[in-house]
């Protein structure tokens, strides 16, 4: 990419929020949550567990079982040859539609199923309402990519087959009526094959993955704790329509894994660093406008493509913002890097004690640079010469790594126009406003000077 001036901005608008139509608003959303397992492993037990301890939040649970599709007179004939254990017992387009809706914040009405009858109870309806959390729950909620690839989180319910055994006999004859034959006769024909065929072979879509099911306490406690964090972030971006966090992969979060343990050498600290602010620049200039070009590919024919945007600088936060710098020329060759030296002055805030930046920067689209968005006084300051310097507010992009939720607050109420994009946002700043669980002082694990690092 060129960083040239003279470049011409395209037509294409934001919307109200100011997002541009091409970014994708993750996190937007409810937070999703599958949970998967066989029969009578205890998915229902430790979904009332997770709801039961995040009962400051607003959280639904919807059932596969709803969406089992009602008998015809002739499969109600020949019951016990009916397998309730395929995928095809279930209506998973309907499904499908009731989570869209509820991702798309409307509520919705889920079907009820009557076990005994099995068949859908046509009057009644559940009106689920939207949520902060919806949790999918059932023996083949992973088993179609599309409801799965709409999961933020995957649970496994792994219980001994036996212990399921035993629970489904008691449940299917005290709860549902059951003859014990016909319970023992259906579990061999059907359940045991297809949680075989079906079920255990989505285990491997699964996060995480809870031994012993509501009997393990420590591993709800942790999801729970995961879920709570996941949330801070998720409110965060409800809150500012601003803040973009990239789309997790294990790809990022095995190398946030790394950069954050304090065992990592300088060396690898570095390299996946390096890793994760490229990701972290490139989704940033995801956000800069564009114009459409077309242009004649070897074979004569014409690709209707976009050419990006020219009109834009780098501007480093000295010094762990300079770590940013090659990976943005990586991406933008020849753009103009500046530099903003912040110094702390005691502790009633900041002062700027040097600057350098390019002379037509008010022309120029921003890519503010700094790994950790700790207090956000730093930043704040550095926004404000920006703006001095003529920068419209609409045109800084803020990069950075992590993000605490203190530094976003500040920034994005006194720079509502801004963008931050940013790799993952943390828990919270501890007593020395340190972001946790952060990955200590960015600039020295970067640069080699700081004295403990392992290597
Ligand atoms: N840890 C447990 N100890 C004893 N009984 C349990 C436990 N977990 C679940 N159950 C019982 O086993 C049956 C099946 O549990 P449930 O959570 O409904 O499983 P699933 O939703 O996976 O079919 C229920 O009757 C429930 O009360
Ligand atoms: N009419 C029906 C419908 C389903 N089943 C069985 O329910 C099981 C799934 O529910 P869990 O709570 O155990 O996950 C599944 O194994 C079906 O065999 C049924 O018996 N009758
Ligand atoms: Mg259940």
């Amino acid at each position: 990419m060129e960083a040239t001036a003279n470049a011409h901005f395209s037509g294409v608008r934001p919307d109200g929020n100011g997002h541009f139509p091409f970014i994708e608003s993750v996190h937007k959303q409810p937070f999703l949550i599958g949970v998967a397992g066989g029969t009578a492993s205890g998915k229902t037990t430790v979904c009332d567990m997770i709801i039961q301890q995040l009962h400051d939040h607003r959280v639904v649970l919807v059932n596969q079982d709803s969406f089992y599709r009602g008998l015809t007179p002739d499969e109600l004939a020949h019951v016990q040859e009916y397998n309730f254990d395929h995928p095809d017992a279930f209506d998973t387009e309907q499904l499908l539609d009731c989570v869209n809706t509820l991702r798309r914040g409307e509520s919705v009405q889920i079907p009820t199923y009557d076990f005994k009858r099995h068949q859908r109870c046509t009057d009644t309806f559940r009106k689920v309402n939207v949520a902060d959390v919806v949790i999918l729950e059932g023996i083949l909620i992973f088993h179609d990519p599309r409801v799965r690839v709409l999961m933020n989180m995957k649970i496994f319910v792994d219980t001994d087959a036996d212990v399921r055994l035993a629970r489904r006999i008691r449940r299917d004859t005290v709860e549902r009526g059951r003859d014990l034959n016909n319970v023992l006769e259906q579990y061999a024909k059907f359940v045991k094959p297809a949680f075989d065929d079906f079920v255990l072979p989505t285990k491997k879509y699964a996060d995480v993955i809870i031994p012993r099911g509501g009997d393990n306490h420590v591993a709800i406690d942790l999801i729970v704790q995961h879920i709570r964090t996941k949330l801070g972030q998720h409110d965060l971006c409800k809150i500012y329509s601003n803040v973009y966090v990239i789309q997790s992969t294990y790809q990022i979060r095995g190398m946030h894994t790394l950069i954050r343990d304090q065992e990592t050498t300088k060396h690898d600290f570095v390299f996946y660093a390096d890793r994760l602010i490229r990701l972290v620049v490139e989704h940033g200039l995801g956000h800069l406008p564009f114009t459409e070009k077309q242009v004649i590919t070897p074979t004569g024919s014409v690709y209707t493509g976009v050419d990006f945007c020219k009109q834009l600088c780098g501007v480093s936060i000295i010094r762990s913002g300079e770590s940013m710098e090659n990976a943005l020329r990586a991406c933008c060759k020849g753009i103009k890097i500046g530099k903003i030296l912040i110094h702390r002055d005691g502790d009633n805030g900041k002062q700027l004690i040097y600057e350098k930046l390019p002379r037509d920067i008010a022309d120029r689209h921003v890519l503010l640079l700094d790994p950790v968005l700790a207090t956000g006084n730093s930043a704040a300051q550095a926004i404000e010469l920006l703006l001095q310097k003529g920068v419209p507010e609409a045109r800084i992009i803020f990069l950075n790594l992590i993000s605490a939720p203190e530094g976003i607050h500040l920034v994005c109420k006194r720079f509502p126009l801004l963008k931050i994009v940013t790799s993952e946002i943390d828990a919270a700043l501890n007593q020395e406003y340190r972001v946790v669980p952060g990955m200590g002082e960015f600039g020295d694990r970067y640069f080699g000077t700081d004295d403990d690092v392992f290597w």
